[in-house]
Parts: structure tokens; C-alpha cells; sequence
């Protein structure tokens, strides 16, 4: 499916356009997480529809990536569970995967970027002959066609960061996980990469959390927000954002509601820091 053929909408539009094969449904269930003596997540309950984008933002150390870690099967709740399609989460799945801001570490050096993304296909069991052609779709749909044959050394942070999403998507995953993923990136390549990632998501259907500390990062991205708080990491207000699909770098952020929804999560943000 092509993102362009997919009508605007309003409010929650996940839940109106035609569902695409690969949905799923994340359920969070009065989830806490302690190392030793110290809570650090303390009974978060959350329902993510299927192929729902939440953006999730708070404040450094309240607990984001160690939720993202649970949601990917890294870490274990100390009680409630996460529960996908119906199914506990006991320990990482190739249907769920986590893009990390390191893009450097997720690499492996030695291979080319079609052999980077070669390893999610031969993880999944791809026919040998059948992986050319997909790497060559994949490295075209993130632009990066004429690198097929360089090194993750001789790639700039932005393709390298292009060619770990291009290895998640050769997973076919149901689920993706970004924490911070674009972070490190100038502005202009940062909302490139927030458009492939919005277009891609649309055309599989893929349920999406993205961990981000920019505001306006989750507000282009989400069709929710969750803002935690710390000590220990709860849910302090969720927040429907109610702006047309597809999203448009210059349209969405002149949206009097992409505006009104900027100022609210600055004020509620700021407040939490007093
Ligand atoms: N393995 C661990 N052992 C002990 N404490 C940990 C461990 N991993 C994380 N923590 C603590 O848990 C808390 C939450 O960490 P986490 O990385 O999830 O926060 P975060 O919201 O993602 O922070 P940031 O925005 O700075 O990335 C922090 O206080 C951190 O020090």
C-alpha cells in the first residue's frame, strides 16, 4: 500500500484506514520494575491499538527506555506483564524490534550495508535467493540504493541510522520500538527520517512506540502521547493528538492544534521540573 493512497483523517485514524496484514496489539498490564531495593517503573497500564504510533516523553531517568526494553522482551517486569496480541512477552521475538540511538553499536562493521540488512532475512529464515531483491527494495525506500556496497565506516550518522531502520523493516516486524532513534541527527535528516518512518509504518501497519525528548518529534509522529513521570516511572497524562494523516513537515507543525498541543506539553513538562 502506498502512503499517498491513504486518506487524512481525524481523531485516531489507526483505528479508520483499511488495516494492513501485520497489526498488533500491545496491552501493558500494572507493569513495575525494581533493581534491588529501587522501583523504577511503578504500575504503568497502557493499551496500544494495532498499528497505533504512541509517542512517549518525560523527563531523563523516568523510565522510558527501560519500558521500550520491556516492551522488546529485554528486561522482565518484576509483576503485571506485557502482553502482545494476546500473548505474555517472555524474551525478545523477531516480531518486535527496537531501533536505539546508537545506531554505531547496532551495526555489524564487517558487513556492507546489504549485508547488514542480509542478516535480518537470514535471521528469519529468507531464501538466499530471494534476499537481493528485497535488500535492493529496502535500501531504495530509505534512500539508500548507491551505498549498497559500503561499509557502515564510510556511511554518514544519518545513513547509518537510515540502514538500522532498513534491517528492522527486513524483520517485518509487527511491533517498532524507537528510543530516540533520530537524537543525534541535524534537523533537516531528523524529519526525513521522521516521513520514511511515518510512510512505512502506514504501509505495514506496524504498531509503533517512539521514545523521544522532542516535543514536537511526538506530537508529528503520535496519534498519542504518554508523558511519565518519575520517580518511580508512571503515567502522568496520556494525550490524544487529533491531527490529519498523512503528516506534513510544514502543514502539521502550522496546525493551530499541532500548536496548542506544543504548548501544553511544554507547560505540563515545565511543571514537572519545578
Ligand atoms: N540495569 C540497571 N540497574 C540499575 N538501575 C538502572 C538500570 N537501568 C536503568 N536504571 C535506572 O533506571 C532509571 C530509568 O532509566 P531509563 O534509562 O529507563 O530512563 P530514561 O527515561 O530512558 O532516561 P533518559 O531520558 O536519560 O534516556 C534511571 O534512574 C537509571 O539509572
Amino acid at each position: 500500500m502506498s502512503v499517498s493512497r491513504l486518506s487524512p483523517s481525524v481523531s485516531r485514524p489507526h483505528e479508520e484506514q483499511a488495516s494492513p496484514a501485520v497489526q498488533s496489539r500491545i496491552g501493558i498490564r500494572d507493569v513495575t520494575l525494581s533493581y534491588g531495593a529501587l522501583q523504577i517503573i511503578g504500575g504503568i497500564s497502557l493499551d496500544i491499538a494495532p498499528g497505533e504510533t504512541v509517542s512517549i516523553i518525560g523527563p531523563s531517568g523516568c523510565g522510558k527506555t527501560t519500558l521500550l526494553r520491556m516492551l522488546a522482551g529485554l528486561a522482565r517486569p518484576t509483576t503485571g506483564e506485557i502482553v502482545l496480541d494476546g500473548q505474555p512477552v517472555s524474551g525478545p521475538s523477531r516480531s518486535v524490534a527496537i531501533v536505539f540511538q546508537d545506531y554505531g553499536k547496532a551495526l555489524l562493521p564487517w558487513r556492507t550495508a546489504a549485508g547488514n540488512v542480509s542478516l535480518a532475512l537470514e535471521a528469519r529464515g529468507c531464501p538466499a535467493r530471494e534476499r537481493p531483491e528485497i535488500i535492493r527494495d529496502l535500501l531504495a525506500k530509505i534512500g539508500l540504493s548507491r551505498h549498497a556496497d559500503k561499509y557502515p565506516s564510510e556511511m554518514s550518522g544519518g545513513m547509518q541510522q537510515r540502514l538500522q531502520i532498513a534491517r528492522c523493516l527486513a524483520q517485518e516486524p509487527k511491533v517498532l520500538l524507537m528510543d530516540e532513534p533520530f537524537g543525534a541527527l541535524d534537523a533537516m535528516t531528523r524529519q526525513a527520517l521522521q516521513d520514511e518512518v511515518l510512510a512505512l509504518t502506514a504501509a505495514t501497519g506496524a504498531t509503533m512506540v517512539f521514545v523521544t525528548h522532542d516535543l514536537e518529534e511526538a506530537i508529528y509522529l503520535g496519534d498519542r502521547i504518554v508523558c511519565l513521570q518519575p520517580n518511580p516511572g508512571r503515567i502522568g497524562r496520556i494525550v490524544d493528538v487529533r491531527l490529519p494523516k498523512p503528516r506534513d513537515q510544514l502543514l502539521t507543525r502550522e496546525d493551530p492544534e499541532f500548536l496548542r498541543l506544543r504548548r501544553d506539553l511544554y507547560d505540563l513538562i515545565k511543571d514537572d521540573h519545578q
